[in-house]
């Protein structure tokens, strides 16, 4: 049973006995006044609380006072019956009660318009933030304080869990992120347990009580501390919009100042701290919405879930914090939606964050790539190609596979840069890669070795096999001409080819027999395929083998000029 009540509170400035207000001797001094409407309280308040109808229920009646704050209240039941006085943050609190909820018995029970006294005072500073009264069964209150305990246990414990998990990756990847966040969400689940009063049953931070306020305050400034460096971070500001990161910093700089006086201030003065806290707040609010927007806007994902999460948690705060600022008096679901609501953002930016991992890994991905490859013609650069060398040499050694070496060199490339401009040669570079690729098998290696150069390793193919493939690769280029900055170029190339024998040739005496082949190939004329003699029969000097040692596979017709 919930009983309606006409609640009328005494004129402020009046200096009132206990003895005279419980009299009646100053009824006539109390005004209406509607929960909703309730603002600031006084030092001390006295409310008298007029049921409209009688107790009939057989569970005794009691008097709920929730979002007590700091005042300590004192009941004074009707009939004269023995008074009860309870403050959220008394070191006795009795047990098995939540500090969240505070029940007052009422007695037996009451007939209607017969008055109880309500006394609120102050120990710290004047709040805001008004206590929601209702007369209901002690079963129903029960039943409420309950339903407190388990919506903020299961909030810290998700939001603790969170931030234990996001730890322990933190431990493995060593990400800067992932620490912030793991930071923010416990900072939130300690705060979301301050406010609703039950870290103080928690193992370990009942001694919190001692300071009062202060530590509420703490974790929330810390947890604005940590989501504006997160934020920061997260939607890449300090990158794509250097203003918003500007403005990021100095939140963050003024977040740390509220800390350090904060913690300085006497205790009357934390509930202005705590206005100008509610201020920033909203402040950060709009820029993290911004830098959200600005990211999102420039094709990050991440930034979209940061903003989807950040939207969902700051609509909670910013009407928290609306409703504190203006004095109004907080819903049910704002009170209970906003611990509710970190709990969400959490998951969501859980979500941000791993898009954010999968970004990174695509970044370092490309990077990597971008580290083993040619950035003109897209083959494997120098370093990576003789990598290949040596892995194909390894094979050589061990299963005693074949290697041969093509040492490609582009003909008469200067004539076509001096004639065409060097656009054209990149052109004819480019498009000299792409039929070398397109003529070679797939586990064979391509890779540009210098300016013109470029070194195909062949594993698995003898002399005669390598001959044959160098002379189609030389076909390959010289099939067409290539189009390039409107011009119609006719490339050629020289190859020198060098192959393992029976003995196990270096990597360097591969590409110095190669070297050798291919001088000799320009030397005979260009456009031809020349190969160094088999290993096992010549030292592997590449002086030694200019000349007689050389075999000529073939002789095409000479370059044509380029134009
Ligand atoms: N366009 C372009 N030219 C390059 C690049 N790297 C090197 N070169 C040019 O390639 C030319 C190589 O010239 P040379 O070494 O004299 O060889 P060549 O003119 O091909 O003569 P032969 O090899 O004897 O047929 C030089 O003019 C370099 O400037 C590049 O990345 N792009």
């Amino acid at each position: 049973q919930t009983v309606e009540f006409r609640l009328e509170r005494m004129r402020p400035g009046l200096e009132a006995s206990e003895k005279s207000v419980l009299s009646g001797a100053l009824d006539g001094q109390f005004d209406a006044v509607a929960q909703a409407t309730l603002n600031t309280l006084d030092r001390d308040t006295w409310f008298r609380i007029i049921p409209s109808s009688d107790w009939r229920s057989d569970s005794p009646p009691v008097l709920v006072v929730q979002q007590t704050r700091f005042q300590r209240f004192t009941v004074f039941p009707s009939g004269g019956g023995r008074p009860t006085t309870l403050s959220a943050l008394q070191a006795d609190f009795p047990g098995g009660q939540t500090r969240g909820v505070l029940i007052f018995p009422l007695g037996d029970g009451f007939r209607a318009g017969q008055p109880l006294y309500l006394r609120a005072r102050f120990e710290g500073s004047p709040t805001l933030l008004v206590p929601r009264l209702s007369i209901t069964s002690y079963d129903d209150a029960r039943a409420t304080a309950i339903m407190h305990v388990r919506l903020s246990a299961s909030c810290f414990a998700a939001l603790m869990a969170l931030a234990l998990c996001a730890m322990c990756v933190w431990l493995i990847v060593r990400e800067r992120l992932f620490i912030l966040y793991a930071f923010l969400l416990g900072c939130q689940g300690l705060y979301v347990t301050l406010i609703t009063y039950d870290a103080y049953a928690l193992p370990g931070l009942g001694a919190l009580v001692r300071y009062g306020v202060r530590p509420t305050f703490l974790f929330a400034v810390l947890a604005c501390i940590a989501a504006v460096s997160f934020a920061r971070i997260m939607t890449n500001a300090d990158q794509i919009a250097p203003r918003i990161a500007w403005l990021f910093r100095a939140q963050q700089s003024l977040f740390v100042l509220l800390l350090l006086v904060m913690l300085a201030t006497p205790y009357r003065a934390i509930a202005t701290l705590s206005a100008i806290g509610n201020v920033l707040i909203m402040a950060s609010t709009m820029t993290i919405v911004a830098a959200g927007v600005a990211g999102w806007r420039h094709g990050s994902r991440a930034s979209a879930f940061f903003l989807l999460a950040w939207l969902v948690m700051q609509g909670f705060t910013f009407a928290r914090a609306l409703c504190e600022t203006a004095g109004l008096q907080s819903s049910n679901l704002i009170v209970y939606g906003f611990p509710l609501s970190m709990v969400g953002s959490g998951i969501l930016l859980a979500l941000g964050l791993a898009d954010r991992m999968r970004e990174m890994r695509a970044a370092l991905r490309d990077a990597q790539a971008r580290a083993h490859t040619d950035a003109l013609t897209g083959l494997l650069n120098r370093r990576c190609i003789l990598e290949r060398l040596d892995a194909a040499r390894t094979q050589f050694r061990d299963n005693g596979e074949p290697v041969s070496v093509l040492f490609v060199d582009l003909d008469h490339f200067k004539a076509i840069n001096d004639h065409h401009g060097h656009l054209a040669g990149d052109a004819c570079l480019r498009e000299a890669s792409r039929r070398l690729l397109a003529t070679l098998r797939h586990s064979d290696a391509v890779g540009r070795y210098g300016g013109e150069e470029f070194l195909v390793v062949l594993q698995g193919a003898d002399r005669t096999a390598a001959a044959a493939i160098a002379e189609q690769l030389r076909a390959a280029l010289a099939s067409a001409p290539v189009q390039a900055e409107g011009a119609q170029i006719d490339l050629t190339c020289s190859i020198g080819v060098a192959s393992t024998g029976s003995d196990a040739l270096s990597g360097e005496d591969l590409i110095a027999r190669a070297d050798a082949a291919l001088y000799a190939a320009k030397r005979d004329g260009r456009n031809r395929v020349a190969l160094a003699p088999d290993s096992s029969l010549v030292a592997p000097d590449p002086a030694q083998n200019e000349g007689a040692h050389i075999d000529r596979l073939s002789h095409p017709p000479l370059c044509r000029t380029p134009r």
